[in-house]
């Protein structure tokens, strides 16, 4: 497979509300859209997860524009890639930047379908037709707005609810929430807020009978989780320690946790997200996909992975209308009773809305193989 073009999007949307965790609120989200594409004409898609600025990772829109544009579009351009297994590889020896190099290999795994005409699912090894999903719910000021809010969610047949906390954020509302919802499988991400020292705290959740605790400690820790677990009834789950299937084994190997949320932009793509998969299905670890407030074309690749069988547990994978007005893909993500249908169509499954797109698009670089970048500021 020759790719001959590569155009990069800069993107601007405004989410519906804004999506506040332990780090901070916002609403508007600046992010990338890849197209590859190849010498028959036809486009892979990938996104680009890295936020706007450091805050989840080390990782910014502005280092993926870079890394990909200078390292790693010229490497794309020199090889002729048989499988989108073969990405990983030619970008293993430029160090980290996963969300960038997950931003190129998912445009390539979808050109990869298209052209040998299955689904993502299929070319991933996809069990499933349909995929249960769960929701992740902001912080809330107000108490009563956040029960307000998950009784929404669990009306429209969320299949779990997701709450960040946060402290002087966690017991006091999960035991308010859990009065209401007694039943409703329920979890928190603490996006790392908390340290060792607040192990008396933690294990007051374990009241809450809740699925898992996700990422309590330090986003580079796995020491201090493998202390924290035991002294815990409820599993850890580990998000942003996990950036490898290596990191997975050891962190498994350690006891640092019971779950893994997979997220692809966070492992450097599709090919590693199933290496950790098919790991931790040998280990009997449950695996979800965790979200990244994508747009369409991020959220399709977490379907398409989510059709492997360990992804036993309800990801992050909302529909469209829960961050967007407007999605850049067609038909849009629908949710239907906690339920999302496998699209049937080849490579990830959508169209692209063209008018959204560049309604959305700020920018866009253009790579051809015999030309530099050609740039066309909107
Ligand atoms: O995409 C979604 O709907 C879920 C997003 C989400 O919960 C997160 C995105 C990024 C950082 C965190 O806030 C949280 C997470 O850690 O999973
Ligand atoms: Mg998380």
């Amino acid at each position: 497979m020759k790719i001959t073009e590569i155009r990069i999007r800069k993107m601007k949307m405004m989410m519906k509300k804004p999506f506040t965790t332990s780090f901070g609120t916002f609403q508007e989200k600046d992010f990338l859209l890849l197209e590859a594409k190849d010498e028959l004409g036809n486009s892979g898609w990938g996104e680009s997860v890295a936020f706007h600025s450091p805050w989840y990772s080390e990782e910014t829109l502005e280092t993926n524009m870079h890394m990909i544009k200078d390292f790693l579009v010229p490497i794309v351009f020199e090889n002729d890639i048989r499988h989108p297994d073969e990405v990983s590889e030619l970008f293993s020896h430029l160090r980290k930047n996963n969300m960038a190099k997950s931003t190129v290999e998912g445009a390539i795994w979808d050109l990869y379908a298209k052209r040998n005409k299955m689904t993502l699912a299929e070319a991933l090894g996809g069990t499933r037709n349909k995929i249960e999903v769960g929701i992740s719910i902001g912080i809330h000021e107000d108490v009563n707005e956040l029960i307000d809010t998950v009784a929404g969610f669990v009306e429209e047949g969320y299949k779990r609810i997701k709450v960040k906390i946060k402290p002087g954020y966690d017991v006091n509302v999960m035991r308010e929430l859990r009065a209401k919802f007694p039943d409703v499988p329920m979890m928190a991400d603490a996006n790392s807020a908390y340290r060792l020292k607040d192990i008396d705290l933690l294990k007051q959740l374990d009241e809450f009978n809740l699925t898992m605790i996700e990422q309590p400690l330090a986003s580079d820790d796995i020491i201090d989780h493998a202390k924290l677990q035991p002294e815990l009834v409820t599993p850890i789950c580990l998000d942003e320690s996990i950036h490898s299937l290596e990191d997975t084994r050891k962190a498994v190997e350690l006891g640092s946790t019971k779950i893994i949320n997979i997220k692809i932009g966070r492992v450097g793509g599709l090919t590693e997200a199933k290496k950790i998969h098919d790991y931790c299905m040998e280990q009997s670890i449950p695996v979800w996909c965790g979200g990244m407030l994508e747009s369409g074309i991020g959220r399709a690749h977490n379907i398409a992975l989510t059709t492997l069988p360990n992804f036993i547990l309800p990801g992050d994978t909302a529909g469209s209308s829960r961050y967007w007005e407007e999605d850049v893909i067609s038909p849009e993500v629908i949710v239907e009773d906690g339920y999302i249908t496998v699209p049937e169509a080849y490579g990830i499954g959508y169209s692209i809305n063209q008018k959204a797109m560049d309604k959305f698009t700020v920018e866009e670089l253009i790579f051809r193989t015999q030309q530099t970048a050609a740039g066309t500021g909107q």
